[in-house]
């Protein structure tokens, strides 16, 4: 006797068995979608992403705001997950309003989050009405007047106000990163998605909202699709706030963290990109040493916390009379350096001048007043390295001390100075 094979997709079956009908392209898909297994493996990667996005909060708080409420979101989303797969065990009245409350919770903070990393307000106000209004429409529409695409629309246009904010904010603050096209792209799908879901709940029949929504393979495809776009945003916003992490470190290494102006590596960076563009274009190059007159008898009348605002002072007044071409450093204690490309000596004896002015000029209320002494030196060749310059331009810089101080010196050139 032939024994019938237990599996329905064993092809290998004895030939006098009846073979049983090929599973139509829709059977297929509900049992490769089953919803069970989609929001159970989402679930589990909201978990760890959730332990992902907490250690990056904890560990850059200061510097990436907003990663702390995307994290807690995510934790929101698992609560959600947990509830929906609950659903038999538990009463409906509980499972899903307490499952869509955490959905949209989890989304609410992930928008709070965004508002937060872009520096704006972070929303609450629209957080709280959005979850709230989300658990009334549930519960009036399952326990009062049950009516399931009613539910899914109000959903879905709440949550799109979420996508919706999140998308503003993203065009607003858009650089042309791949990192802010991607999250802005997943943003504008999101919002297209939520939104054109909610108009398709309201303009179906019961019947067939309820048909397309629930329970088929479409259903089943778009809860997969809708759980995927949520994960790959989250690691779109992980990539944005590692984008940002990246700036500010690299901020960090090539700027004085109390001026904010370069600092010697930074300034050896941006000598090198003017040196390369100096091997295209054949243009004057100047250098400025500038340092401040008896800041030690500053320190010592006014105190410390006096004499860095004066550095941040005269940082602030260079940067001001330089032009945006310049670049300007702090090459530590009270000396500064700037680069002059296209600049020639007369032009760079006049920008030493302004900068004496102004600082005369502009005496900050409550700052002793102060003046700088400066050397000048013209790059002889275009081949000249960096710290040849910088040592004409100290040797002029000594002679302007030497001559009185609060004066500009240029500096000899180089066999000369020799
Ligand atoms: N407030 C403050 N002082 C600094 C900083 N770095 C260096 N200094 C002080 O800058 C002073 C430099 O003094 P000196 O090198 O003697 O030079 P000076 O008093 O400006 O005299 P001349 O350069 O000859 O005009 C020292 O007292 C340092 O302590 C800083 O970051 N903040």
């Amino acid at each position: 006797m032939c024994r019938a094979s237990p599996s329905r997709w064993n092809s290998r079956r004895p030939a006098c068995a009846a073979r049983p009908p090929e599973p139509s392209l829709e059977q297929a898909v509900k049992f490769a979608l089953d919803p069970f297994t989609i929001l159970f493996t989402t679930t589990l990667t909201c978990a760890v992403l959730a332990v992902a996005m907490y250690s990056v909060h904890l560990s850059f708080r200061r510097e990436v705001a907003g990663v702390g409420q995307w994290a807690y979101g995510l934790v929101a989303m698992v609560c959600a997950g947990t509830l929906f797969m609950m659903r038999g065990a538990l009463p409906d009245f509980i499972a899903l309003p307490g499952a869509n409350a955490c959905l949209m919770c989890g989304i609410g903070l992930s928008m709070v989050g965004t508002r937060r990393f872009y520096g704006e307000p972070p929303g609450w106000a629209i957080f709280h009405a959005a979850w709230i209004l989300e658990l009334a429409a549930i519960l009036w529409w399952l326990l009062v007047e049950p009516n399931f695409p009613h539910r899914a629309a109000a959903f879905s246009f709440l949550v799109s106000i979420f996508y919706i904010d999140q998308l503003r904010l993203a065009w607003r603050h858009r650089t042309t990163h791949f990192t802010s096209w991607f999250f802005g792209i997943l943003l504008a799908a999101q919002s297209l998605n939520t939104f054109s879901r909610g108009v398709a709940a309201l303009f179906m029949a019961d019947q067939d909202a309820a048909s397309l929504m629930r329970n088929s393979a479409l259903a089943n495809v778009y809860l997969a699709l809708a759980n995927f776009m949520a994960l790959l945003m989250t690691v779109a916003f992980l990539m944005l706030a590692t984008r940002k992490l990246q700036k500010i470190l690299e901020q960090r290494s090539t700027h004085d963290p109390l001026t904010n102006v370069l600092n010697r590596r930074g300034f050896l960076q941006s000598f090198n990109r003017v040196r390369a563009r100096q091997q295209r274009v054949d243009s004057p190059l100047s250098l400025m040493a500038i340092d401040l007159d008896l800041f030690k008898a500053i320190n010592d009348q006014h105190g410390h916390a006096q004499g860095d605002k004066v550095l941040v002072h005269v940082a602030a007044v260079i940067m001001r009379t330089a032009r945006q071409s310049d670049y300007v450093a702090r090459f530590g204690g009270e000396e500064f350096a700037v680069l002059l490309p296209d600049t020639t000596l007369p032009h760079a004896q006049q920008l030493a001048q302004r900068i004496q002015a102004l600082l005369r000029e502009s005496q900050q209320p409550g700052l002793p007043p102060c003046t700088v002494s400066i050397g000048i030196a013209g790059q002889q060749a275009p081949g000249e390295s960096l710290d040849s310059l910088l040592s004409r331009a100290d040797a002029a810089l000594y002679r302007a001390k030497a001559n009185g101080r609060n004066c500009a010196e240029v500096a000899a050139p180089a066999s000369l100075a020799a």
